[in-house]
């Protein structure tokens, strides 16, 4: 390797392999880019189009687990996260929404100069190399808006072959619209509300997935001025000493053989490792709340208490049913509502926004205060009240089957915005162990009356004549535990043992002021530091209606010309 190098990256993700790949286009920048994984590319549990969840719990997952959820039957909660070049796309579920206009126009509002949808979407459409669908695709029910795509990115886009063909989408469409919620012809225009078949990030051609490495790194990888590290841990940064700002001067290294080593850089170290790992490389190099690092002897280099703090995830249920007929072929189907559609008591102003931020603030020792979460909190209400969608309702076939004939019908369902805010922090001095996960599910109350009424929205939908004439059973959780006049005891009581991840964790290291609680500036520099930026899905200050990837790839796009403008 090089006895020094323009740009370090830490985490071979999505935003890691997007910046890597644009800052390489320079021919006179070098850049490493180490990854704690190996290379998943041949792996058929990375490779296959319809297998979504058999990669769960391998070697390419960290497999993680949350802390105790004091206000979720206690439990933990498995968390998933990829481990391999291409990071958390060799093993997610592949779809790819973008969020809604305005949540990205709140970015902005909250003091992010520079970040708005109309800063943004030009950078999902050149993370984009969309593929047209196919007759059969169209007439399976796909649909989608020429305009809201880009054509010659690196990341392919489309839709599975094995679409179910027959009457089941018109039937499922036509049953959301009897409920209200209309068709949305595409959902990544900015525009998310209604009911629709997703696009996924899949190489139809090859028809193979598309993950972060295959899209970003493949196409490249001759590059002779970038070197990437794999099956390699970035233990923490390491500094030069001189006053001011804390500047890094490389990142210390283990590699696959146990070597400890330092990697100097020139220029900066971009943190790229994920919500859950970003901000524990933070703290293991002093930046950070000093009680927490004074625990373990780590020497405080930046005083910033809101690292790891702002973790939002999405609590994630599902209901299960068998039927009366064979499904060849899988449906990606989502329906995403806003909260007048899902629920019948809603009324903004029974939200006590001031209450939430005193709960949440008392939850992580007012390290953000309650004045910050409640300003936070107004905007997200706001939000909500706009009519962004704050419901997904997944319908799938099977999952884990393939396309083969399945016999099943279910539903993932999730609230997309929740108030609750967890965090992340290391446990430990040792770079290897887990850092402690705490999603804090349901903190605020609120957040499970919502979650119970998407429940409920989503039995409706498997309730109604057209459904019910399908099924010929809930298999889960079964009308024995969850009867269908179940009391709000009932539905409580099953929501918070039978939660998991939605696996969408951002907030880590946010992007705000620093009194708000931000870690990363306008710019996604860390505060207080000279050359050290956090570009990951941890940098996102509130949760996004749609999955997270395609934001993920967007912000890097921008980033990279960020890092660019100041070559
Ligand atoms: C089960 C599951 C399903 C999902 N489904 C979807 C979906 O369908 N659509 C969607 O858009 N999103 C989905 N997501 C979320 C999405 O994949 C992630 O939000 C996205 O990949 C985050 O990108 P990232 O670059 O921030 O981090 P990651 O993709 O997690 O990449 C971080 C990388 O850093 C590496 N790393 C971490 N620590 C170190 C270290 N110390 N040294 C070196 N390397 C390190 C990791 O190994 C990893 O490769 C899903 C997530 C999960 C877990």
């Amino acid at each position: 390797w090089l006895d020094e190098y323009d740009f370090i990256i830490v985490g071979g993700g999505p935003a890691g392999l997007t910046v890597a790949n644009r800052l390489s286009e320079l021919p006179h920048i070098t850049v490493a880019l180490i990854e704690a994984g190996g290379d998943a590319s041949t792996n058929p549990n990375v490779t296959s189009v319809d297998g979504f969840t058999t990669a769960l719990g391998t070697s390419i997952d960290w497999q993680y687990t949350s802390t105790n959820q004091s206000h979720a039957a206690g439990q933990t909660i498995a968390y998933h996260s990829g481990k391999a070049l291409g990071g958390t796309t060799t093993i997610n579920g592949m779809t790819y929404v973008r969020a809604e206009k305005s949540q990205i126009d709140s970015w902005g509002e909250i003091g992010n100069p520079g970040w708005s949808w109309d800063d943004l979407f030009p950078y999902y459409l050149k993370s984009e190399d969309f593929t047209y669908p196919t007759s059969a695709q169209l007439s399976s029910g796909v649909s989608y808006v020429p305009d809201d795509h880009g054509e010659s990115g690196p990341l392919k886009v489309g839709y599975p072959y094995g679409l179910l063909n027959g009457s089941f989408h018109t039937i499922v469409e036509d049953t959301w619209e009897a409920l209200d919620l209309p068709h949305n012809e595409d959902v990544n225009g900015g525009s998310v509300r209604g009911f629709t078949i997703w696009q996924s990030t899949l190489d139809m051609v090859a028809n193979i997935r598309e993950d972060a490495a295959r899209a970003y790194y493949h196409p490249i990888q001759g590059r002779p001025n970038l070197h990437i590290f794999l099956n390699t841990s970035a233990n923490r940064i390491v500094w030069k000493k001189m006053g001011g700002l804390a500047t890094a001067a490389g990142v210390e290294i283990t590699s696959s053989n146990g070597t400890v080593s330092v990697l100097n850089c020139s220029r900066e170290v971009i943190l790229s490792a994920g919500s859950l790992r970003s901000p524990a490389i933070l703290e293991l190099s002093g930046v950070e709340n000093p009680s927490i690092l004074e625990k373990y002897g780590i020497e405080v280099k930046v005083d910033l208490p809101s690292v790891g703090e702002n973790l939002q995830d999405q609590p994630n249920l599902s209901f299960v049913y068998s039927t009366n007929s064979t499904f060849n072929g899988s449906i990606v189907y989502v329906a995403y509502g806003a909260m007048s559609d899902f629920f019948s008591s809603w009324n903004s102003s029974n939200l006590n926004t001031t209450s939430y931020a005193e709960i949440v603030a008392a939850a992580n020792n007012n390290t953000v205060s309650a004045e910050s979460l409640e300003y936070l909190f107004n905007i997200q209400l706001n939000l909500l009240k706009s009519g962004v969608p704050n419901a997904e309702t997944v319908m799938e076939t099977s999952l884990n089957l393939g396309l083969g004939p399945s016999g099943f019908l279910l539903s993932a369902f999730w609230l997309l915005m929740p108030f609750s805010r967890g965090s992340v922090h290391i446990n430990s001095a040792d770079p290897e162990a887990y850092p402690s996960i705490n999603p804090n599910f349901f903190l605020v109350d609120f957040d499970l009356d919502v979650q119970i009424a998407i429940a409920k929205w989503t039995r409706k939908f498997w309730g109604t004549e057209s459904m019910k004439s399908l099924i010929t059973a809930e298999i889960s959780p079964g009308y024995d535990i969850l009867p269908q006049n179940a009391t709000d005891y009932q539905w409580a009581t099953w929501v918070k043992t039978a939660v998991t991840a939605n696996s969408h964790p951002l907030g880590t290291c946010a992007m705000m002021p620093k009194e708000l609680g931000g870690v990363v500036d306008e710019k996604l520099k860390v505060y207080g530091t000279a050359n050290v930026r956090v570009v990951d899905a941890s940098v996102m200050p509130f949760q996004v209606s749609g999955h997270l990837s395609s934001t993920v790839y967007a912000i890097a796009e921008k980033a990279a010309d960020m890092i660019k403008e100041t070559l």
